[in-house]
């Protein structure tokens, strides 16, 4: 199973390659376009914090696996985000089966047009019901993700985007630009996100990012074992023939 994780910052990245037996200084490697730590379960990255810097690195290391002829089966977008009340608490790790660019469109009088309305391109992917399934079976809270270029920042923004979302449970900046990237290279995609505040008027004062990083990695140890019979490697058996 070769699997590669996409985060924003490098201590999500670390507390991702520690699940996969990552300890010290791993090795980092350089390709064009992405710096990589190659764990002994997964390379896993830190792209910078947004879709665009997300889909920039993980196209690049998409692109150098497959021209080195050892392409990824699986992307996985992880790290810390924020959840909705009452749906995804503080320390919950969520699992998308929706990943949905909530920002992505135009304002109007009348409200929000997602880019889809405009008649361009998607506004949201699917990972695999079975990966979503295994994540769930895992412990891994699943609904809708949403990714924002904005952290939402008021109780009035919150319920707007619960409006016109109701299946979601977080929002994070960069899953929607990992699954662009996924889709154009064909690779199966899945985010993961454990929740490190709530959705809402902005304090980031009651941030629990240590706490969120803990369970972020218990979340991939969980996930990701090499055994036959780990979430990850059952969903290959299903994803890749
Ligand atoms: O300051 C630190 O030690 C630290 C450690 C790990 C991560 C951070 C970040 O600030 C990560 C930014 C990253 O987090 C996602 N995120 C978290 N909460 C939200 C939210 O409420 N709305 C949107 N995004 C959120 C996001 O994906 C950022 O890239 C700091």
């Amino acid at each position: 199973m070769r699997l590669l994780v996409a985060t924003a910052v490098p201590p999500e990245r670390d507390a991702v390659a520690r699940a996969f037996g990552a300890s010290g200084t791993p090795e980092e490697t350089a390709l064009p376009g992405v710096v990589l730590l190659r764990t002994p379960g997964a390379d896993v990255l830190a792209a910078g914090v947004g879709p665009a810097a997300a889909a920039s690195a993980t196209s690049a290391a998409l692109t150098a696996a497959r021209l080195a002829g050892n392409p990824y089966d699986l992307v996985v977008s992880a790290g810390i985000g924020g959840g909705f009340a009452e749906r995804a608490p503080l320390g919950a790790v969520v699992v998308a089966d929706r990943i949905v660019a909530a920002d992505l469109g135009a304002e109007t009088p009348d409200g929000f047009v997602p880019v889809t309305g405009l008649g361009f391109g998607t506004d949201v992917h699917l990972p695999p019901a079975a990966l979503v399934g295994a994540a769930r079976e895992a412990g891994l809270l699943p609904g809708a993700v949403l990714t924002v270029s904005t952290v939402t920042g008021s109780a009035a923004r919150a319920a707007e985007l619960l409006a016109r979302h109701p299946s979601a449970v977080a929002e994070a900046m960069e899953g929607f630009g990992v699954a662009e990237a996924a889709a154009a290279h064909g690779v199966p995609v899945l985010e993961v996100r454990a929740v490190s505040n709530a959705i809402g008027p902005r304090d980031r004062d009651a941030w629990r990012i240590p706490a969120a990083l803990t369970a972020l990695t218990s979340a991939f140890v969980r996930l990701a074992p090499a055994e036959a019979g780990s979430p990850f490697a059952l969903a290959r058996a299903r994803l890749v023939p």
